[in-house]
């Protein structure tokens, strides 16, 4: 581990190098991978984001109606607005470490249990055939599923606060993503999305 921030007394730091990533091929051109304990610090950065994002309530038209989203959603496209400092250095290292140039976030927080997001691919964030989509957990564990497309069976994850998420190859366009709502309560978890304008250009 690299120590490379301290903040509000807490002790921040990313694993450079990261040694316990575990990934997962889904087919022959998608795959996920999970990396534990990626984040160290991680409930600071959870208190800091929750208390300094802008989390706004979303709306959005579901055939001939209004339907609230089940969570707060936090955008940042443009890095340089990044609600806490050490985000830069999140970034940085995902940059380096997959060769994509994050410049952007979409966050989301998850008040509890009820609180969720639908089977859906990323989009408009990824408009090319091949993207790396990094997710950093932060707060509660809840479930994190991948299945195909077509539908299928879901391979499930349980990212617990620090450890990182990233979905790559072909996995937006031929697989569906989603964090459930759970029977058992939970408390409240926030994903940091990575995004990047080179991603979301189509080729
Ligand atoms: O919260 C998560 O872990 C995933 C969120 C997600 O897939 C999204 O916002 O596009
Ligand atoms: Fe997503």
């Amino acid at each position: 581990m690299t120590q490379l921030g301290l903040f509000a007394g807490g002790h921040l730091a990313v694993d450079r190098s990261f040694a316990t990533a575990h990934r997962v091929r889904l087919d022959d051109t998608s795959w996920i991978e999970h990396v534990p304990g990626w984040l160290s610090g991680s409930d600071d950065l959870f208190a800091a984001l929750l208390a300094d994002a802008g989390w706004e309530q979303r709306d959005r038209w579901m055939i001939n109606r209004v339907v609230r989203e089940p969570r707060l959603t936090a955008e940042y496209t443009d890095l340089v607005d990044a609600p806490h400092p050490f985000l830069h250095t999140v970034t940085s290292a995902l940059s380096d470490h997959y060769g994509v140039p994050y410049d952007g976030l979409w966050m989301n927080y998850y008040r509890d249990h009820r609180d969720s997001t639908g089977w859906h691919g990323d989009w408009p964030t990824c408009k090319r055939d091949i993207c790396t989509v990094p997710v950093l957990s932060l707060g509660a564990a809840r479930r994190f599923l991948i299945r195909p497309r077509d539908g299928g069976r879901s391979i499930g994850f349980t990212p617990a606060s620090g450890d990182l998420i990233v979905m790559g190859g072909r996995c937006q366009r031929d697989w569906r993503h989603s964090v459930p709502k759970q029977a058992t309560p939970a408390g409240p978890r926030i994903s940091v999305n990575f995004s990047s304008r080179l991603q979301a250009t189509p080729l």
